[in-house]
């Protein structure tokens, strides 16, 4: 049996996670691995009912500590019964969002990132993925794509203004350019297969 992998995709609302996260678990079955699709926050069944607590509701339902606390209960969880499990069985797990977005969001929100690594350290044992794909796109792109799917209906997090955007989107670029083994940027413009193709070029290296 060949190694279990675990894969992340990031980036801002609308760049094309989720698209990409079912394109690349299609390309990767046809080479006979089995893959396990699977989201945050959410993943498990504890997670997924903390996600209800964490998207519905008002802009301010939760204070920002108390929303980070969430996010890694939520993980810890869906680390602890689904990830971890899963690719020690074998199989290739592809997330779309994990601990980068809690940065990325969080940190946007005033939560330091030692705390949020911390947190990490505790409840996931630290977990952090073979890769990370993270999605980009020219300023406001993402937002036109969110937008047409979802006609302007926007989550508790998505609702927030550009400042808060470009602060999340700056975080993510930190940690591409600070981690550089694990984090690359892809390109997300095109057709979906040719952004499809810029993963595969990009896992490249883990491929059995
Ligand atoms: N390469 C592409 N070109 C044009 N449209 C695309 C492309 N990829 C995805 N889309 C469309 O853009 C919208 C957003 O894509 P998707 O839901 O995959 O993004 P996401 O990053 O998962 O969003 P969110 O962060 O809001 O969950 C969808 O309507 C999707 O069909
Ligand atoms: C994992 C994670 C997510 N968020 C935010 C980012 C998005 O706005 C939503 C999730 O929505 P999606 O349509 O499922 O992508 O939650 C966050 O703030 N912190 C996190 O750790």
């Amino acid at each position: 049996m060949s190694a279990g992998r675990f894969l992340t995709l990031e980036g801002g609302e609308g760049v094309g996670k989720s698209t990409q996260a079912r394109a690349l678990a299609a390309a990767l079955e046809t080479r006979g691995i089995h893959v396990v699709l699977t989201r945050e926050p959410g993943g498990s069944e504890g997670a997924e009912a903390i996600r209800d607590l964490l998207m519905q509701g008002d802009v301010r339902r939760w204070s920002a500590h108390a929303e980070a606390l969430l996010f890694a209960a939520a993980r810890a969880d869906h680390v602890e019964k689904r990830i971890r499990p899963m690719v020690d069985a074998g199989s290739w797990v592809i997330c779309d969002r994990f601990i980068d977005s809690t940065r990325a969001y969080q940190g946007a929100q005033g939560i330091d990132d030692a705390a949020i690594l911390a947190l990490h350290g505790f409840g996931s044992r630290g977990l952090l993925p073979d890769r990370t794909l993270l999605l980009t796109l020219p300023d406001g792109e993402g937002d036109r794509r969110a937008q047409a799917r979802d006609g302007g209906a926007a989550d508790r997090f998505a609702a927030r203004d550009d400042g808060f955007h470009r602060s999340v989107a700056a975080t993510f670029d930190r940690i591409a350019r600070d981690e550089a083994d694990r984090v690359r940027r892809i390109d997300a413009s095109g057709r979906v297969e040719q952004v499809t193709q810029r993963l595969i070029d990009a896992i490249a290296d883990l491929l059995p």
